[in-house]
């Protein structure tokens, strides 16, 4: 599939991110029976994996969500820009913080800075993608759906400069 001037290839089906967000979902519920969590969705990204996971958590839950921009096409800015800020209290509040991929980990670094500086009760992250071996800040993704290797991937909430959040797939860069 050719998204601009790329070609892409299918690397993690539908089903696959179907069947990982229903074990993240079970683990999650499991673990904040009785905490009412606040989910905060990190737009733009998070949107389709926020909307599939929370309808597989069968707790008593809130979701609410940021939105926060560091990449440029294919290229992280290094910096996280908060682009609009929370509509509700998170104090005291046990929260999970919701995201498409968690590469460099600028972002989550930021975001959950933000979140201890506002005095949450606990805060984890909830990530559908991790790439380990691009990770520049100490995060710890409690919640990782699949663990992918340095490549640009999109799909699934996933853009590149736009186009291809809306394919129920997951594409990555074919590099030939
Ligand atoms: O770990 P990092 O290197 O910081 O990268 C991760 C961030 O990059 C993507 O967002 P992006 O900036 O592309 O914005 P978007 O969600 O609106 O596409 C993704 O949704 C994360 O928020
Ligand atoms: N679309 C997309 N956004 C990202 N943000 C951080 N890493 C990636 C990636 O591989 N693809």
């Amino acid at each position: 599939m050719i998204i601009h001037d790329k070609q892409f290839e299918l690397f993690i089906s539908s089903n696959q991110i179907q069947s990982q967000i229903a074990d993240l979902a079970e683990r999650i519920s499991a673990d904040y029976a009785d905490k009412c969590p606040l989910f905060i969705g990190v737009l733009n990204g998070s949107f389709m994996f926020a909307s599939d996971l929370l309808k597989e958590v069968n707790i008593p839950a809130e979701i609410t969500f940021i939105k926060v921009a560091s990449y440029a096409g294919m290229q992280s800015t290094g910096k996280a820009r908060e682009l609009l800020g929370l509509s509700q209290s998170v104090k005291d509040r046990h929260v999970v913080v919701v995201e498409d991929i968690v590469d460099s980990g600028i972002t989550m670094e930021g975001i959950i800075h933000q979140l201890e500086q506002a005095g949450v009760a606990s805060v984890e992250v909830a990530s559908l993608l991790l790439k380990p071996e691009c990770l520049q800040r100490e995060v710890d993704v409690k919640y990782v759906g699949f663990e992918i290797p340095e490549k640009f991937v999109v799909g699934y909430g996933l853009d590149y400069d736009g186009l291809g959040r809306n394919l129920k797939d997951i594409y990555q860069l074919r590099l030939d």
